[in-house]
């Protein structure tokens, strides 16, 4: 297994910057995404990672060692890329024994090493069948058989899901990450989906304009964004101004906002009387239809099967977003009461 670190990277096109300085240990055996928007630097980290883009400066180091200056095929790397990429006049098994015949690995390991990376991807008897004969979903399992079946040291997927459709692009998320686990190899992978990110990932390296806006554990991420532009890639939230009438003491304080009072925890340390955002998800809120509670109205719902999303109406005039259960359904124009537990809230730098 093998150790990834990259310091300091910057990439230049011309007089433009795609990647800015960047700095991630990726640990033996770990799962990480780089995660983003269009355009945030993502392929050209991969890219470079990989061998197949020149860096402009800073290193990558593969158990310790620079790589920069060493050529892609020297680099032991597995790729997979969102369009398959496969050979389309060579078998499943002609694919899968190309990059086995390059590294001249004898003809009987070769059928062993083939067979069993077949059968990790559940592909054994499509073995002599052409690309075409074949799903994108088994098109997508060759490819990552054929990036496995070199024993490389590190794994690298570029959007491998984009081009599947939702319900197979979820079954193929769980199967890359159980064979990822199961092989215990080192991967670094691209996606713009969030939910892919989440699910699939150790870590999360957040990016935007060729920068890291945070890197940590999906929960992290997703219950603790450092900022707000993370929040917001990462899910819905609602992000009010509050202004904090006590300091505790032990990073705790009592703010108010919109919602109503609450006493939260911070990191940083805010002043008596400051104005603050205060964030919390939409699933963090919950709905009475009576009771202790702020006063709101149902302005609409929407009914996704196993959730409700409400947005609502404060009487002060601030709008916002819950998710529920359906177990109860609220009606539009329904007075309701929200109740939010002091620890669904966090606080962001920035006034909202
Ligand atoms: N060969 C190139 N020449 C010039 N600019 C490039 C080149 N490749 C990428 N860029 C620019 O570098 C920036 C980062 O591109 P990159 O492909 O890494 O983004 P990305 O986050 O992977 O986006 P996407 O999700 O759309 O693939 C973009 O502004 C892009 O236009």
């Amino acid at each position: 297994m093998t150790e990834v670190s990259i310091e300091r990277l910057t990439k230049d096109y011309g007089s433009s910057r795609a990647v800015d300085g960047i700095s991630i240990r990726i640990g033996e055996g770990e799962f990480v995404s780089l995660l983003g928007p269009s355009g945030c630097g993502k392929t050209t980290t991969l890219k470079m990672i990989a061998g197949f883009e020149d860096v402009s400066s800073g290193a990558i180091r593969f158990d310790g060692k620079d790589v920069v200056h060493v050529p892609a095929e020297k680099r032991d790397i597995g790729m997979v890329f969102q369009n398959y990429a496969l050979f389309p006049h060579m078998t499943v098994a002609g694919n899968l024994a190309f990059g086995l015949e390059m590294r001249k690995v004898p003809k009987a390991e070769m059928r062993d090493r083939i067979a069993k990376v077949l059968d990790m991807v559940q592909l054994s008897s499509h073995a002599d069948r052409y690309p075409r004969q074949l799903s994108g979903g088994q098109q997508q399992r060759v490819a990552l058989a054929r990036a496995l079946v070199i024993e490389p040291k590190i794994l690298l997927l570029d959007e491998p899901l984009a081009n599947l459709d939702a319900k197979l692009r979820e079954e193929m998320r769980v199967f890359i990450r159980d064979i990822q686990r199961r092989v215990g190899i080192t991967t670094v992978y691209v996606t713009h989906d969030q939910a892919e990110a989440m699910t699939m990932s150790d870590r999360v390296v957040v990016m935007f304009g060729g920068r890291i806006a945070q890197c940590g554990s999906p929960s992290d991420i997703y219950e603790r964004p450092a900022s707000t532009e993370v929040a917001k890639f990462v899910g819905q939230v609602n992000l009010l101004p509050a202004s904090v009438e006590t300091v505790s003491g032990n990073g705790r304080y009592g703010v108010t906002s919109a919602l109503g009072p609450a006493e939260v925890a911070c990191d940083r340390a805010l002043k008596q009387g400051e104005t603050i955002t205060l964030a919390v998800r939409p699933e963090g809120i919950e709905i009475a239809t009576s009771g202790e509670g702020t006063a709101a109205t149902v302005l609409s719902s929407y009914y996704s099967g196993s959730l409700m999303d409400y947005r609502l109406k404060l009487d002060a005039g601030t709008e916002i977003d819950v998710q529920t259960f359906p177990r109860h359904r609220f009606a539009d124009g329904e007075q309701v009461k929200l109740i939010v537990p002091s620890d669904r809230y966090w606080v962001l730098e920035a006034v909202a």
